[in-house]
């Protein structure tokens, strides 16, 4: 017997922060509880809400102004997103006169302030860069990990560099960054044995000392227009290679992220835009 969601005619909003797609759904007053087939249900473009990159549920905290709670598109409950935490960030900005929120998430808490029109800074806390912290599944120097794409003495990609920012990331560092390679590629390294946990896979392109060009394939998501934990981990990747300062934009598909490793404290500050798209009722599925 196929389940139905008990949240039947639940409101959402369709958000996006530089095109990361979302389906938000406030869960303060009632629970939120979707299982692993009705999110992918839900993220099926017959569902009617357009397709999305993570559905993102809502609900009160002791500790924050909220918890904030991330599934991807393929069901999976993950840790944290970047660029949602700018989504929700806004929302509860809005609907408070706080000049900054605490959103608490499974990959641990992040503060947002506004930072002009329809722009919002996250503070993603500090990277974590031990091989166990990411995790990979041997001791490897995340500056340069011991993974490569390709023949062995010809690797079309090798040696990325191995970030958490709360979730697990990849950075390549690469000019290739056409659709299919990064498809191809991508999907193979999600799922390689030295990530136990699986990996989101950043293809970055140096342009300058203050600019990358990335596109990401997300664990559980594919190829998407913008990867706000993803764009974090890129310049901390290239800033420990010494390819970059600590402060750049990065160019996504869908926008631009300002990301600021700060020296003082060792936080990464995210700043970007947020849309909402339209609001509506959930579907039965
Ligand atoms: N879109 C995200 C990341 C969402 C989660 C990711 N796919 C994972 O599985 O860790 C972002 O903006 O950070």
């Amino acid at each position: 017997m196929k389940a139905t969601m008990t949240q039947a005619a639940r409101p959402y909003i369709r958000m996006n922060g530089a095109g990361n797609a979302f389906i938000v759904v406030q869960a303060f007053e009632e629970g939120f509880h979707p299982t692993e087939g009705q999110v992918r249900a839900l993220a099926d473009p017959a569902a009617g809400l357009g397709g999305f990159d993570q559905l993102i549920g809502i609900e009160p905290s002791e500790t924050a102004d909220a918890f904030m709670r991330v599934w991807n598109a393929d069901g999976s409950m993950v840790e944290t997103c970047g660029n949602a935490l700018r989504c929700v960030g806004w929302l509860l900005l809005e609907a408070t006169d706080k000049e900054e929120v605490v959103i608490d998430t499974l990959g641990g808490p992040t503060t947002a302030r506004r930072a002009g029109d329809h722009q919002v800074t996250v503070d993603m806390g500090a990277p974590r860069l031990d091989w166990a912290e990411v995790p990979l599944a041997e001791e490897m120097d995340t500056r340069g990990i011991e993974l490569q794409v390709g023949p062995i003495d010809a690797p079309v990609l090798h040696t990325p560099g191995a970030v958490s920012m709360g979730n697990p990331h990849v950075v390549f560092f690469t000019d290739q960054q056409d659709d299919a390679f990064v498809r191809g590629s991508g999907s193979l390294v999600e799922h390689h044995p030295l990530f136990p946990e699986g990996v989101n896979v950043g293809f970055a392109k140096v342009i300058d000392r203050n600019q990358i060009r990335l596109r990401v394939w997300e664990r559980g998501a594919g190829l998407t227009l913008a990867c706000g934990t993803g764009a974090c981990a890129a310049l901390v990747a290239t800033a420990r290679r010494g390819l970059t300062d600590r402060k750049a934009t990065v160019v996504v598909d869908g926008g631009e992220l300002t990301i600021d490793w700060d020296e003082a404290s060792g936080h990464v500050f995210m700043t970007g835009p947020v849309e909402i798209e339209r609001t509506g009722l959930l579907p039965q599925v």
